[in-house]
């Protein structure tokens, strides 16, 4: 058996997938609350990055392709995943979602926003309701000199408030440069840079949009933008988990 993974895995498939308990969904919380961006543990084994990157030349796994450089997202090209989605990607959905689910519900007031169903597939309901039924889950691909420029991934009325994205090249080995890069935006103060760089199976997780941040009068949102500085040479691919469906 693959180190079918890990920590994060074994606490969210506990009983009460509204409680996430356990030192890695605590470090992921924690590191959301402190810094807006949180690295995991491993999400995949090295053979289920393996198994993901042979989907990009399966044309018929993807239900469009998006050249970056035409619209100005940078320089690269992402592939969107078709229903029905590959097993691996529905686990991590499904699996990653009600422990997510659990710190967006404790943001939701903080940002006077609302709160969100515990299952993946209610959410996957409510959208298909609103006219969002494409599937989100993408693989995106960067060669020498390619990159993401700053953006949100906000796909129709029904914004799930926090993304994940798994590494599924080897940094330093399989490619050079290709950091994950956030930006935080301080309400009248200077915007804070972080920049990752995230092991081949391991994840990160970000808001979509905003966090909230205790300030001297309250919770305040912090705009989140997240892009991806260029890659030197090699290939670095990413798969990116986006739990609301695009219209
Ligand atoms: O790491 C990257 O290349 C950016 C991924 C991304 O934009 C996403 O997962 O939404
Ligand atoms: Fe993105």
């Amino acid at each position: 058996m693959a180190q079918h993974t890990l920590d994060l895995f074994a606490q969210s498939s506990a009983p009460e997938p509204d409680a996430p308990a356990g030192t890695s969904w605590t470090a992921v919380r924690d590191a959301l609350d402190t810094d807006g961006v949180a690295l995991t543990d491993p999400l995949l084994s090295a053979e289920e990055c393996a198994e993901a990157l042979s989907w990009w030349d399966e044309p018929a796994r993807f239900r469009s392709t998006v050249v970056m450089q035409r619209h100005g997202f940078g320089r690269g090209t992402y592939r969107y995943l078709a229903d029905p989605l590959p097993g691996l990607v529905q686990r991590l959905r499904e699996r990653l979602y009600p422990p997510l689910a659990g710190i967006a519900n404790d943001w939701a007031p903080l940002l006077k926003e609302r709160r969100f169903p515990l299952a993946h597939r209610d959410l996957a309901t409510e959208c298909a309701e609103a006219g969002q039924y494409k599937p989100t889950p993408l693989l995106l691909r960067y060669g020498p000199g390619d990159h993401a420029t700053l953006h949100q991934d906000l796909y129709g009325d029904i914004v799930f408030p926090l993304q994940a994205a798994i590494m599924l090249n080897q940094p330093d080995r399989d490619f050079t440069g290709g950091e994950s890069v956030f930006v935080e935006q301080r309400p009248r103060s200077q915007s804070r840079v972080l920049v990752l760089r995230p092991q081949r199976g391991h994840g990160l997780v970000f808001p979509v949009r905003h966090r909230p941040v205790l300030g001297a009068h309250g919770y305040r949102r912090h705009a989140m933008r997240h892009g991806t500085g260029t890659v030197h040479t090699g290939t670095r691919t990413v798969l990116g988990i986006i739990f609301h469906n695009a219209r």
